[in-house]
C-alpha cells in the first residue's frame, strides 16, 4: 500500500499524548498514517511549539513539523478512527473510555498499551459498546525534552490475537515497531507486570534505571517483589511469558548476583540509555497518581484470591503512596530494610 493511501484512509486516535502515545502515533504518522493526538495542554503546548521530535537508542531519528501535527484537547465530534491507542496511565483509563465511548461509533477498535493486566477490561466494563484488546510496550520512553520522546530500550510491541489487528502488523512494521500478536496476552501481561515490579524500586532510588540496576542492593528489592509474585503464579497455574533473555523463574537468582556476575550475564539487559527512568519515577517528579496498585496491587490482589498475602508488595507499595510526605530517594540498605 503506498504511504498516500494510508494517508488518506482513516486515522489512528492517540487517547492520552503522553511519552507513549507520542512515540507511537509519531511514528505511524511518520510511516504515512493520519494520526490524532488527544492529550492535555502540557504535552500538546509543547508539541504546537517544537513539533514531535522521536529519537532511538539505535540512532534513529524523525521530526514531525508542528503544521503536520493534529492536536485535540478532547476527542472530535464526528471522528471516526481505524484504530485507538488507549495511551493514559491506569488511573485516568475509566475516564478516557468514557470519553470514547460517548464519541466513537459502536463496535471502534480500542488497543491498550499500557502496562498491568486489567486496563483492557476495565476500559470495556465501562465503554461497553467499544471493542477493547490488551496490547504490551516493552520498551522504555522518555520524555528529554520539550516534543522530544527517546526510546531508551528494545523489544517489540505485543498485542491479543484479533483479525482486525492484522493490517496493523504491516503498518507498524513500516514504522519501525514489531507488532506480535499472541494468543495468550495474559501470560505476556504477568511477563510485563514481573519487570515493571522494577518500577516502584526504580522511582524510590531517584536514580535512572541502568544507574539502580548497577546497584545490587535494588536489586534484591526487585527479585524479592519477583519471588513473591512468581510463587503466587505458580499456586495459581499461571505461566508468565518470557520477554527477557531468561525465562522469568530465574530473574530473582541471576538480580542477586554480585555486581560484577549480574554486568557480565545481564549485558543485554542493561542496555538501557543513560537517562531513561521508569515511568513511575515520571509520576513521583511530576507529583501525578501512580500505577503502583496496577502492580504491586494486582499481586496483592492475586494474593487475596489464593487466600495468601503479598507483604513485600504491599510494603512497596506503601512507600510510594506515602512518597509525597518524604519525598527524599531511598539508599537501597534503607529500601531493603524497609520491605523487609
Ligand atoms: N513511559 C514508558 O516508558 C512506558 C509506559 N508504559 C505504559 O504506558 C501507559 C502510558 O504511559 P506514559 O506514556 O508514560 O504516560 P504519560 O503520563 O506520559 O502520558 C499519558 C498522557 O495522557 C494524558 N491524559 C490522561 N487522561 C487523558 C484524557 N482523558 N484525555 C487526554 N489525555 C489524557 C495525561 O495527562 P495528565 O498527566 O495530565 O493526566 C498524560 O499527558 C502507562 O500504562 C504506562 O505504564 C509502558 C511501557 C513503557
Ligand atoms: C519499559 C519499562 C519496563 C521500564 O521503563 C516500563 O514499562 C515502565 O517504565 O513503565
Amino acid at each position: 500500500m503506498s504511504e498516500a493511501a494510508v494517508a488518506g484512509s482513516a486515522p489512528v486516535l492517540v487517547m492520552g499524548a503522553g511519552a507513549i502515545g507520542c512515540y507511537l502515533g509519531g511514528l505511524l504518522q511518520a510511516a504515512g498514517l493520519a494520526v490524532v493526538f488527544v492529550g492535555r495542554p502540557r504535552v500538546l503546548d509543547a508539541l504546537a511549539a517544537h513539533g514531535l521530535n522521536l529519537s532511538d537508542r539505535d540512532g534513529g531519528q524523525r521530526r514531525l513539523r508542528r503544521e503536520a501535527l493534529r492536536l485535540e484537547t478532547s476527542i472530535p465530534a464526528g471522528l471516526q478512527p481505524a484504530l485507538t491507542l488507549l495511551c493514559v496511565k491506569s488511573g485516568a483509563t475509566a475516564q478516557a473510555a468514557q470519553a470514547l465511548q460517548a464519541q466513537l461509533p459502536a463496535g471502534s477498535l480500542v488497543l491498550s498499551m499500557q502496562n498491568g493486566i486489567g486496563n483492557a477490561q476495565r476500559a470495556a466494563a465501562v465503554a461497553p459498546d467499544l471493542r477493547f484488546l490488551a496490547g504490551m510496550v516493552p520498551f522504555n520512553v522518555a520524555e528529554l525534552g520539550p516534543g522530544h520522546y527517546h526510546r531508551g530500550t528494545d523489544g517489540d510491541l505485543v498485542a491479543q490475537a484479533n483479525a482486525a489487528l492484522l493490517p496493523y502488523v504491516e503498518h507498524f512494521g513500516r514504522a519501525g515497531l514489531r507488532l506480535r500478536l499472541v494468543e495468550d496476552m495474559l501470560a505476556v501481561q504477568w511477563g510485563k507486570l514481573l519487570l515493571n515490579l522494577n518500577n516502584p524500586v526504580n522511582a524510590l532510588s531517584g536514580l535512572p534505571l541502568r544507574e539502580q540496576l548497577l546497584q545490587r542492593g535494588y536489586r534484591r528489592c526487585l527479585a524479592a517483589l519477583q519471588d513473591e509474585a512468581l510463587a503466587l503464579l505458580h499456586q495459581a497455574g499461571i505461566k508468565p511469558a518470557q520477554l527477557t533473555a531468561l525465562a522469568p523463574e530465574r530473574l530473582p537468582t541471576l538480580l542477586r548476583l554480585p555486581n560484577p556476575l549480574f554486568r557480565l550475564l545481564a549485558a543485554r539487559m542493561l542496555k538501557i540509555d543513560a537517562a531513561a527512568r521508569s515511568s513511575m519515577a515520571d509520576d513521583l517528579a511530576l507529583q501525578r497518581v501512580t500505577e503502583i496498585d496496577m502492580l504491586c496491587g494486582e499481586v496483592q490482589r492475586l494474593a487475596q484470591k489464593l487466600g495468601r498475602q503479598a507483604p513485600v508488595n504491599a510494603r512497596i507499595q506503601a512507600l510510594v503512596q506515602a512518597w509525597p510526605q518524604r519525598p527524599q530517594p531511598y539508599s537501597a540498605e534503607e529500601l531493603l530494610r524497609a520491605i523487609g
